[in-house]
């Protein structure tokens, strides 16, 4: 029997993102080829032009799955009945700010539009922050939607794992499914951590250690990690533009993960709320490695973390705890 259609909002679908996003959606890239959907794309009145072209587009392009589309810039009626939630509204960084430049802007969207949520989504909707500052939207989010479950709010880093798992690859030329358990800690900043301590390649001999295959400490500890935290900027500096197709793609990544589950022994970072594991500080969205079984995350415990590890764990959380302030003076 067919599927009952899934109703995903993307916010600020007549955005860069939202462009590269609802087809993938639409085609199932996101929920798989037997999942139907039912697009629900959100914009500001400014953009209404822009969001009906993309409907215009969606409707000629004639995917199968795409069982209706709802294009409207009022949130509620964009909330209403959603299962899956993705957060792409709002004001991208430019070249030359940080991510904290554009926190004044987005946080007080975040708010007002948790409201919608809260009241009109479906229950148990899922939530993907993508907007930025990501990590701190989202829990502007959680914190103005307090009937929408706390594991229900995520951002998304899984931009940042698949970049560490992009940069694995040009060093060692092997398949991307053949490695895993990369982790990015932490904030959706230059401040996240990058961990291949517990990353291994499939390789004909059995499971090896990344960082015996790559066998350079020197660039595992450091250009490596700078190159990941800088991918966004220097993504912008060449584009001019934010990184929408590989934003999109791992939006895609992190919703199906969630909802279909993790391969058996893999896993993957998500954007979660802090419950203290790993010795972060609770109440802020934190970065972790995650493993997902029907439709719920667990944090992965019991890894080890060297002293490098620690010094890096700890200045991104610190990070998070004074952007979670700034956010809320600047919602004062
Ligand atoms: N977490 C991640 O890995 C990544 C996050 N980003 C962030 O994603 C966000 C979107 O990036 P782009 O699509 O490149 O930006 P964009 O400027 O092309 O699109 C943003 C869209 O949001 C709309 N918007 C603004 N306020 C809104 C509101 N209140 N409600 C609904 N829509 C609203 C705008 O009209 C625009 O169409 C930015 O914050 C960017 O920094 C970008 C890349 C990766
Ligand atoms: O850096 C930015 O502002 C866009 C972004 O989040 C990314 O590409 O990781």
């Amino acid at each position: 029997m067919a599927k009952e259609p899934a109703r995903i909002l993307v916010t600020g679908a007549a955005g860069q993102i939202g462009y590269a996003l609802v087809p993938m959606i639409a085609r199932g890239i996101m929920l798989g080829p037997d999942q139907p959907v039912i697009l629900h794309m959100l914009d500001i009145p400014p953009a209404a032009e822009a969001l009906n072209g993309v409907k215009m587009e969606l409707i000629d392009a004639a995917f199968p799955l795409l069982k209706g589309i709802v294009a409207t810039t009022d949130p509620v009626e964009a909330c209403s009945g959603v299962n899956i939630a993705v957060m792409v509204g709002g004001f991208p960084r430019k070249e030359g700010m940080e991510r904290k430049d554009v926190m004044s802007k987005n946080v007080s969207i975040y708010k007002s539009q948790a409201s919608a949520l809260e009241q009109h989504a479906a229950p148990n909707c899922k939530v993907l922050v993508v907007a930025n500052p990501a990590n701190t939207n989202a829990l502007i989010l959680k914190e103005f939607a307090p009937s929408i479950p706390e594991k229900n709010v995520t951002c998304l880093t899984r931009l940042d794992h698949n970049r560490a798992l992009g940069q694995i690859l040009e060093r060692l030329h092997v398949p991307v499914s053949n490695v895993k358990n990369v982790i990015i800690w932490g904030n959706h900043s230059s401040s996240q951590y990058p961990d291949v301590y517990h990353a291994s390649v499939v390789t004909g001999a059995g499971e090896k250690p990344v960082r015996e295959l790559v066998a350079d400490d020197a660039w595992l500890d450091g250009e490596f990690i700078t190159t990941v935290q800088q991918r966004g900027a220097a993504i912008i500096k060449a584009r001019k533009l934010s990184s929408a197709l590989s934003a999109a793609s791992s939006a895609c990544d992190h919703i199906r993960d969630w909802v279909l589950g993790t391969p058996k022994g893999t896993f993957v970072s998500m954007g979660v709320y802090s419950d203290g594991s790993y010795d972060v500080p609770p109440g802020i969205i934190f970065s972790y490695p995650v493993t997902c079984e029907n439709g719920s995350w667990s944090i992965v415990q019991g890894l080890p973390i060297n002293e490098f590890s620690r010094k890096k764990l700890d200045a991104t959380a610190n990070e998070l705890v004074e952007e979670k302030a700034l956010a809320y003076s600047c919602l004062n």
